[in-house]
């Protein structure tokens, strides 16, 4: 991702990653790596100008190219890592969660944070964690909208291991491709799915539904009131 500054995904980032999940499928790759041209985020989760006094038809695009951009990205056929060298709040964090494969590095913040905000994490949001740490870890951590540190995120398991830095998460991200080569691509691929299908399914068959959450919360005036503050505050801290 090289959206800077700090890889916010708006519809057209989410297009594009969409597109290169597409070409990677068809061109038959044997593995990605997720990472971050960011020296400190992986990614800042969903743009939130997108969800700020949008026009109808632009929120709708939004949130249909976020699902069409997930959906390609959870069931590919070929290995996925996460190399979270920076932060992965929400978004950011489903992201990470959706790959089969992370690696973080110190001092990095990751969770799904929606809570905090405000607003609510996405039942496929949720789904994605719970399948990673499990129901008990996942209710916890949602409910709270708990930001994970390095150490806290490798002790419940929603990352699989800790790299010193980018280069050595980058060189661990490869060693768990490279663990996957020899692996039949057909029995691999039908595993990951099988997995991966009632996540999938739950998203594909009530996608309409899941955007009308979205456009009826945040076309609220209140919501709208609490992204204003919330761009504000951002603003006012880098400002
Ligand atoms: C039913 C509704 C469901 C909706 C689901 C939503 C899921 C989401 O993903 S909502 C997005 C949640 N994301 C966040 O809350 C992250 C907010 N950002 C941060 O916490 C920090 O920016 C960071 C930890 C990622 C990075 O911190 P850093 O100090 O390096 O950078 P900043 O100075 O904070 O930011 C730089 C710049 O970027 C703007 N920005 C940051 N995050 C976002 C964002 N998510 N969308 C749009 N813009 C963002 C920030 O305002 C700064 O902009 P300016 O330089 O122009 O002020």
């Amino acid at each position: 991702m090289n959206r800077p500054p700090v890889n916010s995904l708006n519809t057209e980032h989410l297009e594009q990653l969409h597109r290169a999940l597409v070409r990677l499928e068809n061109e038959k790759c044997r593995g990605m790596i997720l990472s971050s041209s960011s020296p400190t985020v992986f990614s800042a989760g969903l743009d939130i100008r997108e969800m700020y006094k949008p026009e109808l038809e632009k929120a709708r695009k939004f949130w249909r190219t976020l699902q069409d951009m997930w959906l390609k990205l959870y069931s590919t056929p070929y290995p996925t890592v996460a190399a979270i060298h920076g932060h992965a709040p929400a978004g950011g964090c489903l992201l990470a969660l959706s790959c089969e494969y992370r690696v973080i590095v110190p001092n990095v913040k990751i969770g799904l944070n929606e809570t905090q905000l405000g607003i609510v994490a996405p039942q496929w949001f949720q789904d994605c964690m719970r399948n990673v740490i499990g129901e008990r870890q996942a209710e916890k951590a949602l409910i709270a909208g708990h930001m994970f540190n390095t150490e806290q995120a490798l002790q419940v398991g929603l990352v699989d291991e800790v790299a010193a830095d980018k280069a050595a998460c980058i060189a661990r991200a490869e060693a768990f491709l490279a663990s996957q080569a020899n692996l039949p691509l057909l029995a691999r691929k039908t595993v990951k799915l099988g997995f991966r299908n009632s996540t999938l399914s739950r998203l594909m068959t009530g996608r309409e539904a899941d955007t009308k959450i979205f456009i009826e919360y945040i076309f609220q005036p209140k919501v709208q009131k609490g992204i204003e503050l919330y761009l504000q505050s951002l603003s006012k801290k880098s400002g």
